[in-house]
């Protein structure tokens, strides 16, 4: 799909924006060779179901198993660079009015491409912390002599309880950061254009967010190389990937 195939009204929605809103998922990062969470499990990983292993119960019953996938997916993600998708959005809250980015993402490739203020509606890889204190844990940024073999992993202790350290992420069954969702819900219910981009539209409450946009009358943009439940809702469905899509969005 090339620029001039793009519905003239979206470009004049763009320009006219005194408040988009841009939600994305595990497409926007697709790309960059992270795996989409519905395909992101290989090798050893294969045999398990992503949203057994992404709760709290999976933790407490083997904390090896997930402290070992959630560092291989780390590893991924430090020898991955964000895409033309990422770069767009950067850009794109520069020649906007107003820019609030909500990522269901957990990879940081965000902020790495140099977006500020990202809302992350589902926490980070990069931020582990105490499953008992809560204390913040600092993590190599790489460690070249022993880089995760996609295998369990014990996790580290934590320094002031000794309890196990946590991925800093949000399970399945728990609930977000009351600050970030605050923030995404009103962003949502007082944008004019939301974008819905490389996300399945299936998890809540993060699905909620396109939902509520276009009850309060805001334009709902989709893009996505496949159809999702968020269709029929949207003014516009671009069927395409994100990074060849997004940057067309640009002046
Ligand atoms: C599955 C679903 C039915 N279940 C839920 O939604 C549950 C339960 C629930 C709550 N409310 C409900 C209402 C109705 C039904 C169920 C529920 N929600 C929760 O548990 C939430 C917490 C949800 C957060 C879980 N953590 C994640 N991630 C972090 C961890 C980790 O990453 O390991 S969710 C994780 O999965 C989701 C995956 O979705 P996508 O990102 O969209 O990725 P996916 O692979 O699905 O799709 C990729 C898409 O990209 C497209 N694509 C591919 N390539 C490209 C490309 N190149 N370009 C563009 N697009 C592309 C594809 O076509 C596809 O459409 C993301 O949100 C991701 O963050 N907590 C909660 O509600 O707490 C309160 C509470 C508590 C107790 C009981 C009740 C309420
Ligand atoms: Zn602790």
């Amino acid at each position: 799909m090339t620029k001039d195939q793009f519905p003239p009204a979206l470009l004049d929605w763009l320009r006219t924006s005194k408040h988009l809103a841009i939600l994305t998922g595990a497409g926007v990062s697709q790309e960059s060779g992270i795996p989409t969470f519905r395909d992101a499990l290989s090798g050893f990983w294969s045999r398990f179901d992503p949203m057994q292993l992404a709760t709290p119960e999976a933790f407490d019953a083997d904390p090896s198993l997930v402290w070992g996938w959630y560092e291989w997916r780390r590893s991924q993600v430090l020898e991955c660079q964000p895409n033309a998708a990422h770069r767009a959005i950067a850009e794109l809250a520069v020649q906007v009015q107003r820019l609030t980015l909500i990522t269901q993402n957990v990879d940081g490739l965000h902020e790495r491409a140099g977006s500020p203020d990202v809302l992350c509606l589902h926490g980070s890889l990069h931020r582990p912390y105490c499953r008992a204190c809560g204390e913040p844990h600092r993590l190599p940024q790489r460690d070249a002599s022993r880089p995760p073999k996609g295998q369990p992993m014990p996790p580290p202790a934590c320094a002031s309880c000794g309890d196990h350290i946590r991925p800093g992420v949000v399970w399945f069954g728990e609930v977000l950061p009351a600050d970030i969702w605050t923030a995404s819900e009103k962003a949502a219910g007082s944008c004019d254009l939301l974008m819905s981009v490389g996300t399945s539209s299936l998890v809540y409450p993060a699905a909620a967010l396109p939902r509520i946009a276009h009850r309060k009358g805001a334009k709902l943009v989709q893009i996505n190389p496949e159809p999702t439940s968020l269709d029929p809702l949207a003014d516009v469905n671009l069927r395409g990937t994100a990074a060849q899509l997004l940057p067309h969005l640009l002046r």
